[in-house]
């Protein structure tokens, strides 16, 4: 079942304003797909016009080639889907949903949410992820920094001040990630790190010279969405009318250690 934008979410696709990839609506196309359609969309990388049904299944076929080449799940895997209620998770625990049934892949969806504990931010998008779990029928378990660490977030910024805080909340979301899924039993994380995250990663990596850092993982993870642009899963929300939480984190400390709270 397809769920209503959620209305306290500021839409990242305003009324009336189109991302570059969708098409002019004075400049009407022919679907390249089922030929019928009128294009909406301009898909990269060659700008091929999908009108909105075909642009959907395109994105989902190719999340779904590409977890089958990589062999990223194996039948019967209890897969925990890192559920922040933001735009990428929504899309991936949607995505996953569906292919799951058509392909057969016979996975064990679970969303899994971390509360950081960051007043205005994640309470509102946890409010996203329930009503998401809601809707494709997936169990949905939350564990809070407050129970796994004895802090939240606003009593660190509290204590330590907003330098450095994104530091402490990166290191403890990937554990805490961890630890929730080995509570769940889960035999892979995935998560919907997007193609422009991945660059932004890798660079980060690479200035630091932490070449060793992607590696050092206890429990398989594996991003599905690896090779899909931002933009094309904020289109696939848009048109799948998926619920999610679309501010921005705000107790941010600086946009060079903001990066280490994404990977
Ligand atoms: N609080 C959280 N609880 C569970 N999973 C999380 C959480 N924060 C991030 N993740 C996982 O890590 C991925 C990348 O997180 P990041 O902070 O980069 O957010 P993002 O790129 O805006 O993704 P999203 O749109 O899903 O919030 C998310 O898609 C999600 O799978």
């Amino acid at each position: 079942m397809l769920s209503a934008p959620c209305p306290r979410s500021p839409p990242i696709l305003l009324p009336g304003k189109r991302t570059s990839f969708e098409c002019s609506p004075t400049m009407p196309r022919g679907c390249a797909s089922c030929v019928t359609g009128r294009a909406a969309v301009r898909r990269p990388p060659r700008g091929t016009p999908l009108c909105r049904p075909c642009f959907l299944a395109a994105v989902e076929a190719d999340v779904g080639d590409l977890t089958e080449a990589a062999a990223l799940f194996r039948p019967g895997d209890v897969v925990a889907v890192g559920m922040s209620g933001g735009k990428d998770s929504t899309a991936l625990a949607a995505i996953l949903s569906t292919l799951n049934a058509r392909r057969q892949w016979r996975l064990r969806l679970c969303l899994l949410a971390i509360d950081e504990g960051i007043a205005g931010y994640r309470d509102d998008s946890l409010e996203a992820a329930t009503a998401t779990a809601a809707s494709l029928g997936l169990p949905l378990t939350v564990l809070s920094y407050k129970d796994l660490y004895g802090w939240s977030m606003d009593e660190v910024v509290a204590r330590v001040g907003r330098v450095g805080n994104c530091t402490y909340c990166g290191v403890w979301r990937r554990q805490a990630l961890e630890r929730g899924a080995a509570f769940l039993g889960a035999d892979v994380l995935a998560t919907g790190h997007n193609a422009d995250d991945m660059a932004e990663t890798v660079l980060m990596n690479l200035l630091r010279g932490d070449i060793g850092r992607l590696r050092r993982r206890s429990l398989p993870r594996v991003k599905p969405f690896k090779y899909t642009y931002e933009k094309e899963i904020v289109l696939y929300c848009h048109y799948r009318r998926l619920t999610y939480f679309a501010t921005e984190c705000v107790a941010p400390c600086g946009p060079a250690s903001a990066l280490l709270c994404k990977q």
